[in-house]
């Protein structure tokens, strides 16, 4: 109940009561009345104390001058012990061990055998110098003696000539009396400095440790100033084998630290490699490249960057990784504008030229070729993936010859400017645009078969079929008059039939497929047709089994890594996996910063490649042969009964026209009366068609035409 009551109790408490707290934290105590004054454990005392001693060493400031102290004491200590291993190394052998070793660990055999000889080359001048040591005292006795002699001889004769000199016999012993007196200023002298020398010497001494130890950074990590590992650090081979060293590889630091400082033996020059450097690193032996590649991100972090600014890749030479580390920020600066904006006189050659793309991480131009390569295009959304294939195709449409025939399963308007330029344009996302998109597929199919038949030498125009946004297709539920789906990947799914068609034998009658899919999956993008392509390339994706379906296992194992690009800020970068883009040898795949080119842009340029042909008409659906209104034909079919069952529509439509109505089903129907007014409704249980309902949407929809058409 005290508890309560105090609670309740708004009279002013003093500050060292605290009757809430006591009461909270020892209900041993018993209750408290409101009359009598509250009582205050000793135990509240050590509480307060205690925690006022906690606060004050963990506060910052306390911690840093902790850390300070600490620091300024390691470097004197880490100090003393270079110097120590300095005047040691100098005077032993040690450090040709230590090299020899080193370059043992780097598997460089013609070096250690170098460090070898330089080691018995240096023991044997040593044994020499020992033997000469032995002999030493009787030489120096000897000399000692021959330069006593030789001064006092030189003294004496200068004496004499003075003496001459000056006729007076006195100055005989002068130049000896001046050296004894100058003898005795000197001691004269060390006597008076000796003490504050003795005093200071100790002092100076521990400052030189300072010195070496503050040079050498030799303090624990934790103590270090924050600017010791400075964001924008140069990358230099003490960096670099450091950064090894604690990549938590344990034959790797064992090997580093029987190095030394000979570790940077492992490294080749370190390189400036377009807005970075690069270095290839032969790993001591008992260290798999792929054990250093899986710690990217300790490795980067060792490298004071950032994950997706270090690139490992595998180089031909054995046991080596190659690094690429981006000077700190430089991914993030934008890329100039396309060629195709800036050279308006471009042309391009789908055999023998390259699409100019964009820049590859070292700063050169990523040129690729399309020719006879199926291309798939995969990445989060609104990471840029419309508008990177739209700029190989925008490439593509500068040579006249190359036909296009676009479905745009998204339909905002990014392939727009296709209007004019390509032979077939279809933009949308239902599932009506699906099918169009299929019978667009389909027919590429029939073309390459009728091409495939074609005499041999035949030279044919190429065709390039571009399907963005692809996983609609395969995601799509709808089934025609056979029950064939169009979606899915069953062997009789249709757009997914026709584009392993076109990937299994377009390539060579330059049929070819290009396809955008988004965020990929086994079920939006199949196994068959991820493999079917000869170019894959991936934006920013989320996982690494993502990684593997855009662009195969083997490049992911190489070290490709889409996943690890930043969503939303790598907008653009795609990670290229094909034989048309030059990839430095033994790399899988190559990473590009892709010019961006706006739809507005895209415009332009689409109006250039629309001036060097001749006017192409667009289709925006298949042409399926007659023209037919299925909407008057059902109502022909309805003729004059005000309802009919649906299924009674079908076959009268059928006789109507069999090539339009021959494989409908129910499904078809009541896809045309959507949003009509009229669609099927069930009447005693069964499907029926409502004649005056159909009627009334046939005569309004006329009205409207026609009233549009007055326009
Ligand atoms: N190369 C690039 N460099 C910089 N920004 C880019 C680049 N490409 C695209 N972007 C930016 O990304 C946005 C999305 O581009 P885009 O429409 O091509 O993406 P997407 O992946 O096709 O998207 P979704 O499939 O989700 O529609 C663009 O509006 C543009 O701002």
């Amino acid at each position: 109940m005290g508890t309560v009551h105090h609670l309740d109790d708004h009279r002013p408490t003093t500050p060292d009561t605290e009757p809430l707290v006591t009461l909270v934290k020892d209900p041993t105590t018993g209750p408290t009345t409101p009359d009598a004054p509250p009582t205050v454990p000793p135990v509240s005392r050590a509480v307060c104390a205690a925690r006022a001693l906690r606060t004050a060493a963990t506060h910052e400031r306390t911690r840093t001058a902790g850390r300070f102290t600490v620091r300024h004491g390691m470097y004197v200590v880490g100090g003393g012990r270079i110097v120590a291993r300095r005047a040691w190394e100098g005077r032993t052998a040690t450090r040709y061990e230590r090299m020899l070793r080193a370059a043992k660990a780097a598997g460089n055999l013609d070096l250690a055998t170098e460090w070898e000889k330089s080691g018995q080359r240096f023991r044997a001048a040593r044994h020499q110098r020992r033997m000469d040591l032995l002999s030493a005292p009787v030489k120096a006795a000897k000399g000692a003696a021959a330069g006593l002699g030789i001064t006092a001889g030189g003294l004496l004769l200068l004496g004499i000539i003075l003496a001459v000199a000056n006729e007076n016999f006195a100055d005989l012993a002068t130049p000896t009396l001046a050296l004894i007196e100058l003898v005795r200023w000197i001691v004269l002298i060390i006597t008076v400095v000796w003490g504050p020398l003795v005093a200071l010497g100790p002092w100076a001494a521990l400052l030189a440790l300072w010195g070496v130890g503050r040079h050498q950074q030799a303090a624990p990590q934790w103590v270090l100033p924050a600017c010791a590992a400075d964001v924008a650090a140069p990358i230099t081979p003490s960096v670099v084998v450091t950064a090894l060293r604690d990549l938590g590889i344990g034959p790797l630091r064992t090997a580093v630290k029987e190095m030394g400082d000979a570790g940077a033996a492992m490294l080749g020059p370190i390189r400036i490699a377009g807005c970075g450097v690069e270095v290839d690193i032969t790993l001591p032996s008992g260290v798999a490249t792929n054990e250093v590649q899986k710690r990217r991100r300790k490795l980067a972090e060792n490298l004071a960057r950032h994950e997706h600014e270090v690139f490992i890749t595998i180089p031909q030479a054995a046991r080596t990784v190659r690094l690429w580390i981006a000077d700190s920020g430089a991914l993030d600066e934008p890329l100039g504008p396309s060629p195709l904006m800036t050279d308006t006189t471009l042309t391009a050659d789908y055999a023998k030229g390259k699409a100019p793309w964009g820049q590859d991480l070292r700063g050169d131009a990523a040129l690729i070729s399309l020719y006879q390569r199926h291309m798939l295009i995969t990445g989060l959304s609104n990471q840029g993936k419309t508008a990177a294939l739209r700029a190989l195709a925008l490439w593509l449409a500068l040579d006249p010859r190359v036909e296009f025939r676009v479905a745009d399963l998204k339909g905002v308007g990014d392939w727009g400017m296709f209007d004019g330029l390509a032979t077939v344009l279809i933009q949308g996302p239902t599932d009506d645009h699906v099918i169009e998109a299929t019978e667009m597929l389909e027919d590429l199919v029939k073309e390459m078969e009728r091409r495939i038949q074609a005499p041999s030498g035949t030279v044919f125009t190429p065709l390039i079929g571009i399907v963005d946004e692809a996983q609609v297709a395969f995601m799509c539920p709808v089934v025609d008059g056979e029950k064939r789906p169009y979606g899915g990947s069953k062997a009789t799914s249709r757009y997914f039939m026709a584009a392993r068609k076109i990937h299994n034998q377009g390539r060579a009658v330059d049929v070819l497929l290009f396809q955008g899919t988004q965020d990929p999956t086994d079920q939006n993008l199949p196994k068959l047709v991820r493999e079917g392509a000869h170019t894959r390339a991936s934006l920013a994706l989320g996982t690494e089994s993502q990684a593997r379906m855009a662009l195969g296992d083997k490049a992911v194992d190489g070290g490709a890594a889409p996943n690890l690009l930043r969503p939303g800020l790598d907008k653009g970068t795609v990670v290229v996996a094909s034989d048309g883009i030059r990839i430095p040898a033994g790399q899988a795949a190559l990473t590009v910063r892709t010019h961006y080119i706006s739809t507005d842009d895209a415009a332009e340029i689409a109006t250039r490649a629309k001036s060097l042909r001749g006017g192409v008409t667009t289709l925006h659906a298949v042409d399926r042969g007659e023209e037919r209104d299925p909407l008057m034909d059902v109502m022909t079919v309805l003729g004059d009964a005000s309802r009919v069952l649906t299924t009674d529509v079908l076959k009268p439509l059928t006789a109507l026209s069999e090539d339009t109505y021959g494989k409908w089903s129910h499904l078809d129907l009541k896809r045309v009366l959507d949003g009509t007014g009229a669609e099927p409704y069930k009447s005693h249980g069964r499907m029926v068609i409502d004649r005056e309902r159909l009627f009334r949407h046939l005569a309004n929809r006329d009205t409207d035409g026609s009233a549009s058409a007055a326009e």
